[in-house]
């Protein structure tokens, strides 16, 4: 198409050798006058020059923002793991599978926990070379020490005498677990040393010694009141708690007992002595040696060796009629003949008018007799010949918390 203005057309028509180079020329030249048909053109024409022109920048700018976008998820994104393929052979899958194992390897050493280890000497010189005046207790395989580790920490150091292996697999199994196990209801360990001849474990000194000697030793329970009584039962049963149902595999301790429950200068109640204490997921529940305190140890176990958290519930029941009778788990009626708490007070605990008559004096007048029956229902429950018919631990944790005043620690918290 050639756009002509009537003069240019008319002199293009007198000169037809110019006109077609004339008329292109008009066509693109802006000085050139033209008719408005041929100006709307242009201007439509120029439109469409400008619209392509925006619309490609823009699709230009749109496929960048793309491409920066993609480029940042790339980066945040975790990198995927590459499985070698079939092709690339036995040696190199191997590796593959040998890093990953190394891997596992690393986690659980890092699970293994951390123990002090202390220097015998040190030890004896915070005992005062583990002189008479510094023993606390006495267990079945050496005594016990107050210690001064320096000048701000107090320690208690249980010396083994390596005399046996039982000894020498209870001293270990003691701190392998403890060193894993944190919680404010179970004893610290603070570190442990070990020789040819005797092994050391340092714990957290617990100023008021173990419930045993509150309870049955000079003081008769005189020191522990009702409220007490049912602060300490809480404690334990959440360190109880901690142990069946938070430890991965869950841990029994098979040696609950009343000497075994330490009592800090607040009467706050920890669970020690962990040296007979299993991860029944690592063991299993049938196969482990019959070990315990009479007393204390559920039939079940006695009878035929099984082995499972009720027996701990057990143990706890026990530990709870003596908070509430103020007696020793197994009387001696004569130099041949012992009875049982559990054998002597399962009767009467369930006869509400003998009940108050056999209850510790010491706690007569403090104590609400509505909790008394509360607490004794428990128990019973607790020391129950068949296993499936003793609660959980979780649920007497939760029927004693209403027991308890919120200003001793009677509210329901986390585990730690
Ligand atoms: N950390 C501690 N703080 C204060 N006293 C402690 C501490 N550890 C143990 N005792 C005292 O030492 C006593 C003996 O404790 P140990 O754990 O050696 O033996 P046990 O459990 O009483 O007896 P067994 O070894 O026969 O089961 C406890 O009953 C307690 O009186």
């Amino acid at each position: 198409t050639q756009f002509l203005t009537p003069s240019s057309s008319s002199f293009a028509a007198s000169n037809p050798s110019i006109a077609p180079v004339y008329t292109t020329m008009t066509t693109f030249s802006p000085g050139i006058q033209m008719g408005s048909g041929e100006e709307h053109r242009l201007d439509a024409h120029k439109k469409l020059l400008i619209g392509l022109i925006i619309s490609s920048s823009s699709l230009g700018i749109v496929i960048l923002i793309c491409f920066g976008f993609w480029m940042y998820c790339r980066k945040k994104a975790p990198k995927p793991i590459k499985i070698p393929d079939a092709e690339s052979g036995t040696s190199s899958f191997s590796m593959f599978v040998r890093r990953l194992s190394s891997i596992k390897t690393q986690r659980t050493s890092s699970n293994q926990g951390y123990v002090q280890r202390f220097d015998s000497k040190t030890l004896e010189k915070a005992t005062g070379g583990f002189k008479d005046s510094n023993v606390i207790g006495q267990g079945g395989f050496g005594c016990v020490y107050k210690a001064s580790l320096d000048s701000n920490t107090k320690a208690a150091v249980k010396k083994i005498e390596n005399v046996s292996q039982e000894a020498k697999r209870e001293f270990q199994n003691e701190v392998e677990l403890l060193s894993k196990i944190q919680h404010s209801n179970i004893i610290s360990l603070l570190g442990s040393a070990s020789e040819i001849n005797s092994s050391f474990v340092v714990y957290e000194l617990m100023e008021k010694g173990s419930l045993d000697d509150q309870l049955h030793g000079p003081s008769c329970g005189s020191a522990l009141t009702w409220h007490m009584r049912m602060k300490i039962a809480l404690d334990t049963a959440r360190g109880l708690e901690y142990l069946h149902e938070h430890c991965r595999p869950p841990v029994i301790h098979r040696d609950l007992k009343s000497s075994n429950i330490l009592l800090d200068s607040s009467f706050n109640a920890k669970i020690s002595d962990f040296g007979l204490a299993v991860s029944v997921g690592v063991h299993g529940s049938n196969n482990i040696k019959l070990s315990g305190t009479l007393g204390y140890v559920a039939p079940e176990y006695l009878l035929d060796g099984k082995l499972t958290d009720k027996s701990d519930v057990y143990a706890f029941g026990v530990v709870l009629l003596e908070l509430l009778l103020g007696r020793r788990p197994v009387e001696k009626l004569s130099p041949s003949q012992c009875q049982s708490l559990v054998t002597w007070a399962m009767p009467q605990l369930t006869d509400r008018s003998k009940l108050p008559n056999i209850v510790d004096p010491v706690i007569k007048d403090t104590m609400d007799l509505k909790h008394l029956y509360q607490v004794a229902a428990m128990a019973v429950l607790c020391v129950q010949p068949e296993p499936s018919y003793r609660p959980l631990i979780t649920d007497v944790l939760h029927s004693l918390v209403p027991l308890v005043p919120v200003e001793l620690g009677g509210t329901l918290r986390l585990t730690r």
